[in-house]
């Protein structure tokens, strides 16, 4: 059972896609209101893992997730469990910013709406907050009923974390979340990351080592889907403990 320091846990966690095993016996504790970094070479299995924690790998034909992915209390692997509430309380950001062919206003009103809230005023209310949240109000305040696909890549992705806000989420989760964009914009994802940690916790994968290092309190390594480190960010990049992480953080392979 996870214990309250902790928003979210799993414990031998496997994920198959056929007969392919992607993901071997994970068991990693997320902290509350910290940022967790998932780092290691192109198909160890980072996004497999991270989609499994709020159940997006149902969606994929053929993968099964196996293990267990502890929850406010609850192991939430099991077929009865109330998905569609799950992935409101554990949102998660893509890789490509994917903001619906709508007006910026639209993007963030469609899911408070779909889940119940009709009252004009509440809605304006998310809209505004979590446009806020997400450091992007002030750029947009002015075109909120203008397409959102007029923005810029970076505020597009800003968006779209501002949609996951609007859910009120209590866990973010971030696959590559700047990796398509420009160094202005990934270091405003980066200030973001930092600020919202204060009411989030945030999993995020990232292939940016330095990245990690500026964001995250703790780093998990990966390699052909087993977890080979997992510690504080300062130590995994000053004094890692498997020589497979040090070889991989100093660029000398992956
Ligand atoms: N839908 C799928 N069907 C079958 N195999 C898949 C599927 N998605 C991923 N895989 C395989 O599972 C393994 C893990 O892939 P995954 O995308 O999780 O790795 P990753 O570490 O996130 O890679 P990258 O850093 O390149 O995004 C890879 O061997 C990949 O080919």
């Amino acid at each position: 059972m996870v214990s309250n320091e902790y928003a979210l846990k799993t414990n031998d966690l496997n994920v198959f896609y056929g007969e392919k095993h992607a993901v071997k016996q994970l068991s990693i504790d997320f902290p509350s209101h910290s940022v967790t970094a998932l780092i290691g070479p192109s198909g160890c299995g980072k996004s497999t893992y991270l989609r499994s924690l709020n159940r997006m790998n149902d969606l994929i034909e053929g993968a099964k997730v196996t293990g267990e992915i502890w929850f406010d209390g609850e192991n939430v692997n099991h077929s009865a469990a109330h998905v569609r509430l799950l992935r409101k309380r554990i949102g998660m950001v893509f890789q490509k910013p994917n903001p619906f062919y709508k007006s910026i206003y639209e993007n963030i009103a469609y899911g408070p709406r779909f889940h119940g809230v009709t009252n004009r005023k509440e809605l304006n209310e998310i809209v505004e907050s979590s446009l806020r949240k997400a450091a992007l109000w002030d750029e947009v305040k002015d075109r909120l009923h203008h397409s959102a696909l007029a923005l810029s890549g970076g505020q597009q992705q800003r968006l779209c974390i501002a949609r996951t806000l609007s859910l009120n989420p209590e866990i973010l989760l971030l696959d590559e979340p700047a990796s398509a964009l420009d160094p202005i914009s990934t270091s405003k994802i980066e200030e973001l990351i930092q600020q919202l940690k204060a009411n989030y916790t945030i999993i995020i994968v990232t292939h940016n080592m330095q990245q990690a290092a500026r964001i995250s309190d703790q780093t998990a390594f990966f390699l052909m889907g087993e977890l080979i480190e997992l510690n504080d960010t300062n130590q995994i990049f000053t004094k890692p403990t498997r020589k497979e992480t040090e070889d991989y953080i100093t660029g000398r392979f992956g």
